[in-house]
């Protein structure tokens, strides 16, 4: 690594690049959201281009995953096409010890979680410092909830002693709107020490669509590190 480069972006390429090389020919792949695993695509479509990889068919996971997949020309298929995905590959806000995340920092949790779920290995991608002992110490967690049930669902997450707050764009005036056209709330939770749990109570609440907890889904964590200025990436 030169004096010039980020050490975050190198770490995010290292684990990219580490998670496509396990992808096998004939694979039906879940393309995962983010900075860090749109390296994971790029180098994908390399191994595709090169003849390395045949016969893989992407499931993208958001319109940014798609737009890569198309650009890095690694051919989409959709769940209505097949019957499972051997891997997918994606990134993650926070991961605690026990491999569970915090998801939807790009507000694409929501699909995120249908195709990470079906996959039959999971790999999360993240730099070293998405590392956490305990989730909800860095992040905040986004709630995906329905436009005209934004105020309730708000109220009954104080209620349940989290802080929300509507997700505003940047370089739009406005809510971020998801893929689905919904509207994202963040919420701040003091302490989160039963994921499980909250996962369920959080999707329990009505008009609210889908929560960034993701809890005993993740098969592999692959870490980006830079030691002594050289990267590495360790998987646990
Ligand atoms: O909604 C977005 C996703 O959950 C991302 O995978 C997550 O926010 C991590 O993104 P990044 O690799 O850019 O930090």
């Amino acid at each position: 690594m030169t004096a010039e480069q980020d050490p975050i972006k190198v770490m995010k390429q290292e684990v990219g690049k580490a998670a496509a090389a396990r992808v096998q020919s004939g694979a039906i792949v879940g393309l995962g959201t983010g900075s860090t695993t749109a390296y994971a695509i790029e180098y994908l479509g390399q191994r595709i281009k090169s003849g390395e990889l045949k016969d893989i068919l992407g499931i993208p996971t958001s319109f940014q995953a798609s737009v890569l997949a198309k650009q890095y020309g690694i051919p989409l298929t959709t769940l209505d096409e097949v019957d499972h995905i051997d891997i997918a590959i994606d990134g993650a806000d926070e991961v605690d010890p026990q491999k569970n995340l915090i998801k939807g920092g790009g507000a694409a949790h929501t699909r995120e979680k249908v195709v990470d779920a079906l996959a039959d290995l999971f790999i999360v991608v993240v730099d070293s410092s998405k590392l956490v002992d305990k989730l909800g110490s860095t992040f905040l967690l986004p709630v995906e909830v329905i436009p005209m049930a934004m105020t309730p669902v708000m109220r009954a997450i104080e209620k349940l002693g989290g802080k929300p707050e509507l997700r505003m764009g940047v370089k739009k005036a406005g809510p971020v709107i998801t893929d689905q056209g919904n509207m994202v709330i963040d919420v701040k939770f003091d302490s989160i020490d039963h994921p499980a749990e909250l996962e369920k109570t959080l999707n329990n609440i009505p008009g609210v669509l889908e929560n960034g907890l993701f809890v005993g889904v993740t098969d592999i964590v692959l870490v980006g590190e830079v030691k002594d200025g050289q990267p590495s990436v360790r998987e646990f």
